[in-house]
């Protein structure tokens, strides 16, 4: 059996594979869509599939929608094309439960999906008239923090923005002129109002958006392209809003062990591929159970009642509480640390790292001793039983297959709210630094990793990374076993307040970086010494 929209007949055979079919109708939602769209979402990679588009099935199967998803993606034609197109806009979603089953549904809650991009006329006309739509509350985005950034490490827009900018909406190509210009053809069209949802893992996800969208806003008014009304809309948040939002669910890339358990089941074609822009997909998704989706309730032009599906709907302040617990604390720096000491020490999954007494120690330090007590509690999620569900069940779950070199993936964007938040908080509360020793632990594992030699001295792939170059041009002529190579090479990582949001080397942190870094780099071995010699209690 082939995922596909003619196969969905056979629903005795798919049932009899254990999958859950949709209870709607599909081909209605579609032409309900199609005449008047709610909802698009930009970055349709894994996340999207395997949470976001599962929410909005809930509505359809329980008829409280009778509208799909467009799923769009500025970045990566190959995913649309060949992923999206190839299977229908259908997607099989694969939960991995602890206890070993496997739950299999049919997600088809994606009406359409279409490339954002100027060049590409007829899906592009689509997006213009999703948003000219009176009916569109919603457009969200799982881009990646490295999708929001408009400039490069040195302060300066990245080359394709500063050509946007030049060119104006009707040339743009990258994710944020994109979405500013598809804006500006809603302010064309009646000015009508929107919802525009970060989904992704950034601090003040929301703020970020909208300061990218208007920088791009502005940048067009001073060219003469749009007028000064549009940057006025645009900042006003009753007519265009920007909710912050937390959102959590681990999910890996589509994993070979997966695809086996599928074909087991009898189900066909479903081979995992790395896109030409390096997104990992297949026809399925795979996750775990666990999930959590925490949204700023601020939707000037309705909004669907994903809160009947489970979302938490809330205030900005809660939003931000939640997020800073998540991101900045029980979760995400135990996973950055995992990623980095995980490839330095071979490790090719996160649940075998899990049995690793040295790092289990490393990222419960981090987690309950350095970043629990500057986390305020968002009352909404008790800070305590999101972390020890992380530690005890999340992470080790024997079947999930995730790796430390997925989540290793772009961290030069990720360590400055990682860390950099938690190194904040204890600033500004005036409290000890000599409490952080995971924290700086887990800075020079990456900055070690950066190297590209395991802890066996071998040489060692690295996940991308928009700063990958220029970071390992920095550190080129560091040696393994020679640490009076390093000098002052760490000095302008560590000092740059766009890496890590402030200047490490102003305080002591920098130096006790540097310090855990120059043993890690004694030779073949070191990395686990120093995790022994340092996590002592
Ligand atoms: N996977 C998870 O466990 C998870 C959980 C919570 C939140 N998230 C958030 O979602 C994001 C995406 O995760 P995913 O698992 O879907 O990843 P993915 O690699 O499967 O998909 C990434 C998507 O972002 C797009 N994209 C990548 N770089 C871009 C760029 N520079 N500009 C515009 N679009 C770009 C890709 O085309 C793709 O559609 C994460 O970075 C994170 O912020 C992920
Ligand atoms: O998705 P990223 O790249 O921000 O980070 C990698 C992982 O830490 C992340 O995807 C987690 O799996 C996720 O945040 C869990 O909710």
């Amino acid at each position: 059996m082939r995922v596909s929209l003619e196969n969905l007949k056979d629903r005795a055979g798919w049932e009899k594979a254990g999958v859950r079919l949709p209870a709607f109708d599909i081909s209605a939602m579609k032409q309900k869509t199609e005449e008047a769209p709610m909802w698009v979402h930009f970055g349709a990679g894994n996340i999207f599939r395997a949470f976001i588009a599962v929410l909005q099935q809930r509505l359809l199967d329980a008829g409280l929608s009778d509208r799909g998803i467009i799923a769009a993606d500025t970045f990566d034609v190959d995913n649309i094309r060949m992923i999206y197109g190839g299977y229908d806009n259908l997607t099989l979603s694969v939960t991995l439960n602890a206890d070993a089953t496997i739950d299999k549904e049919i997600v088809a809650s994606v009406s359409e999906a279409v490339v954002a991009q100027p060049g590409e006329q007829a899906d592009y006309a689509r997006l213009l008239r999703a948003f000219a739509a009176p009916s569109l509350q919603m457009i969200s985005f799982t881009i990646t923090e490295k999708g929001y950034a408009l400039r490069q490490i040195d302060g300066n827009y990245q080359k394709v923005v500063e050509e946007d900018l030049k060119n104006g909406p009707e040339k743009a190509r990258h994710a944020m002129t994109i979405v500013t210009a598809l804006l500006y053809h809603r302010y064309q069209n009646g000015k009508l109002p929107l919802a525009v949802v970060s989904m992704d893992n950034c601090s003040h996800n929301g703020e970020k958006l909208q300061s990218s969208i208007l920088e791009v806003a502005k940048a067009w008014q001073v060219n003469g392209f749009v007028p000064k009304d549009f940057v006025k809309w645009l900042s006003d948040e009753s007519q265009v809003s920007f909710p912050w939002s937390m959102i959590d669910k681990i999910t890996p890339r589509p994993a070979p062990e997966v695809q086996r358990m599928l074909e087991e089941a009898g189900i066909e074609a479903v081979a995992p591929l790395e896109t030409s822009r390096g997104t990992f997909v297949a026809p399925f998704v795979n996750a775990e159970k666990a999930q959590y989706l925490v949204v700023e309730d601020k939707f000037p032009n309705g909004r669907p009642p994903l809160e009947k599906a489970g979302v938490y709907f809330t205030d900005r302040e809660t939003v931000n509480k939640t997020e800073r617990m998540k991101v900045t604390t029980c979760l995400n720096p135990l996973h950055t640390a995992l990623a980095v000491y995980g490839c330095l020490l071979g490790y090719t999954l996160i649940r075998e790292e899990m049995k690793d007494e040295d790092l289990v120690k490393l990222i419960r330090r981090l987690g309950y001793q350095e970043g629990l007590p500057v986390v305020t509690d968002p009352g909404i999620l008790s800070p305590k039983a999101f972390i020890d569900e992380v530690v005890e069940e999340r992470l080790p779950n024997p079947f999930m297959p995730d790796a430390p070199q997925r989540i290793a993936t772009d961290t030069s964007q990720k360590v400055g709210i990682r860390f950099g938040e938690t190194i904040k908080s204890y600033l500004a509360e005036n409290r000890s630094m000599d409490q952080l020793v995971a924290l700086p632990l887990a800075i020079a594992g990456w900055l070690r990793y950066l190297l590209g030699v395991d802890d066996a001295g071998n040489a060692m792939p690295l996940s991308g990374d928009p700063l990958l170059e220029e970071l390992r041009a920095m550190l080129s002529g560091i040696e393994l076993g020679k640490p009076e190579t390093c000098g002052d090479k760490l000095k302008p990582i560590l000092s740059n307040p766009m890496i890590f949001g402030s200047d490490l080397t102003r305080c002591e942190l920098g130096e006790r970086i540097t310090g855990y870094f120059l043993e890690e780099i004694q030779g073949p071995g070191a990395v686990r010494e120093t995790l022994k010699k340092t996590l002592t209690d």
